[in-house]
């Protein structure tokens, strides 16, 4: 075996150790990071955010969760068709309570800062993500790609606010509801069931739809850093 042949062996012995995702965090660690340790979520970490930009990403943030229920509405619709499992659709629906709650917390955090969420305008980088939501809810976008990018998008958000509630942080008090929203334990728990059962759809799709997913997590990771660098627009 020479060289060449060693080190594919060992990676595609890697890629079932790790699983198809986590590899994918690994080669594309680096804007894995920009996604989720972003200078905003950094400002709220070390405490110097400041409160004009919090207060756009709430709003946008808001107009963001009303397009993303219809799209993952549409992740059920297709694994209720496609899979053989019941446990996706669990994990999915397990997700759209979420976002039932997360709709009315909203609400509350948005007037406990004054911001009016029935005048936000979506900013452009909020409605380019959308309608890429939308384009992910066609029905010629295959089960396994629309279920990667779901944990996609839940991950950088887990990932990102579990990162501002680690010890000896300096986020602010009246930020740390915000925080534990997506950085609690059982999220990060739900996120690592849907990664394992997106890991599952991956390990058994073809090379072609892996790819596609690859693609679209690496979409996902673009957007979501466009997304915080919208609250710091015109500070
Ligand atoms: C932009 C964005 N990405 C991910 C999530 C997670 O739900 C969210 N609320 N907003």
């Amino acid at each position: 075996m020479d060289k060449q042949q060693q080190e594919s062996r060992s990676s595609s012995n890697k890629k079932v150790d790790l699983g198809v995702i986590a590899t994918w965090v690994k080669k594309h660690a680096s804007l894995y990071e920009a996604a989720t340790r972003h200078p905003f979520i950094e400002s709220i970490r070390n405490g110097t955010v400041d409160l004009s930009s919090f207060r756009r990403w709430l709003g946008q943030d808001y107009i963001f969760v009303r397009a993303f229920v219809p799209f993952v509405a549409s992740v059920l619709v297709k694994a209720c068709n496609e899979t053989d499992d019941s446990s996706d659709m669990e994990v999915i629906l397990g997700g759209m309570a979420a976002l039932n709650d997360e709709l009315a917390w909203f609400k509350k955090e948005a007037s406990k800062w004054g911001v009016t969420l029935s005048a936000i305008v979506p900013l452009a980088a909020n409605v380019r993500y959308c309608s890429f939501l939308k384009s992910l809810m066609s029905l010629e976008v295959e089960y396994t790609v629309a279920l990667t990018a779901f944990w996609a998008i839940e991950a950088v958000y887990q990932d990102s606010f579990a990162y501002c509630l680690e010890e000896d942080t300096e986020t602010p008090e009246e930020l740390k509801e915000t925080c534990y929203r997506w950085g609690n334990d059982d999220f990060g728990e739900w996120c690592c069931t849907l990664e394992e059962r997106a890991n599952r759809r991956l390990q058994m799709a073809s090379e072609d739809v892996r790819k596609k997913a690859e693609a679209v997590f690496l979409r996902v990771l673009e957007l979501e850093i466009e997304f915080w660098d919208m609250s710091r627009v015109g500070i």
